[in-house]
């Protein structure tokens, strides 16, 4: 994917995270916890994105990964990108206090890094567990894959541990429901 391609995909993710949209699809009305990533690499979505829920008022939490084997992500506030600093894999993390894990239970919809995902919410993540680990105990509902169009797809091989997302959101198609079928 060009450039190009990926900074007009991911404005129009931005797009697709108005308020009217979280509230409708979520509940989630300014003031809401709302959990995101840092995309890094081939990633949907940029700064720009976590800077857009920041100004429609919600409170972005960013996971941050604790140090050993792959445990429950923790979770700290976004408030800019100077706020941000390199953390392990060099992933971009919240140099602020981190919260325990079950800070994410909390929120009205955590939008979930994903390679992949189908359309029966079957999530293929970068392997680690990460995630799996961290969102077992949210109702799928407020779980939002974000993938680009190409990556929302009929059917993934489900593992053992895979929590499954209620929604997709991408580019062109916006919030998609998944698992309804
Ligand atoms: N932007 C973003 N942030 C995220 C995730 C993500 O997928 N994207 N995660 C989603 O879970 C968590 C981090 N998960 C990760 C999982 C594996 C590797 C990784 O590069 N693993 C290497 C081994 C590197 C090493 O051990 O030093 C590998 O598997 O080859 C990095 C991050 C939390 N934050
Ligand atoms: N809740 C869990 N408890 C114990 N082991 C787990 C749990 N979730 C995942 N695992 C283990 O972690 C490894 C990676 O899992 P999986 O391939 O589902 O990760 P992923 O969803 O692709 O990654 P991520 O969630 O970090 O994006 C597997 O060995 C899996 O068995």
């Amino acid at each position: 994917m060009s450039d190009q391609v990926k900074d007009d995909a991911d404005h129009r993710l931005v797009i697709s995270l108005a308020k009217i949209d979280l509230h409708d699809h979520f509940s989630a009305s300014p003031g809401a916890d709302v959990a995101a990533y840092v995309p890094v690499g081939a990633e949907p979505g940029s700064l720009v994105m976590l800077d857009a829920l920041v100004g429609n008022g919600y409170e972005v939490l960013l996971p941050v990964v604790v140090p050993g084997p792959p445990a429950p992500l923790r979770w700290a506030r976004y408030s800019g990108p100077e706020s941000l600093t390199t953390g392990r894999f060099g992933l971009l993390e919240p140099t602020g206090p981190t919260q325990p894990p079950s800070t994410v239970d909390d929120a009205e919809l955590i939008l979930v890094p994903a390679l992949a995902v189908d359309r029966q919410g079957v999530r293929l993540g970068r392997g680690a567990g990460y995630y799996d680990r961290s969102i077992a105990g949210v109702p799928r509902n407020r779980l939002v894959a974000v993938v680009y169009d190409e990556e929302l797809v009929d059917v993934l091989p489900a593992g053992e541990f895979d929590v499954a997302m209620g929604w997709a959101l991408t580019p062109t198609a916006g919030f998609t429901r998944l698992g309804t079928t």
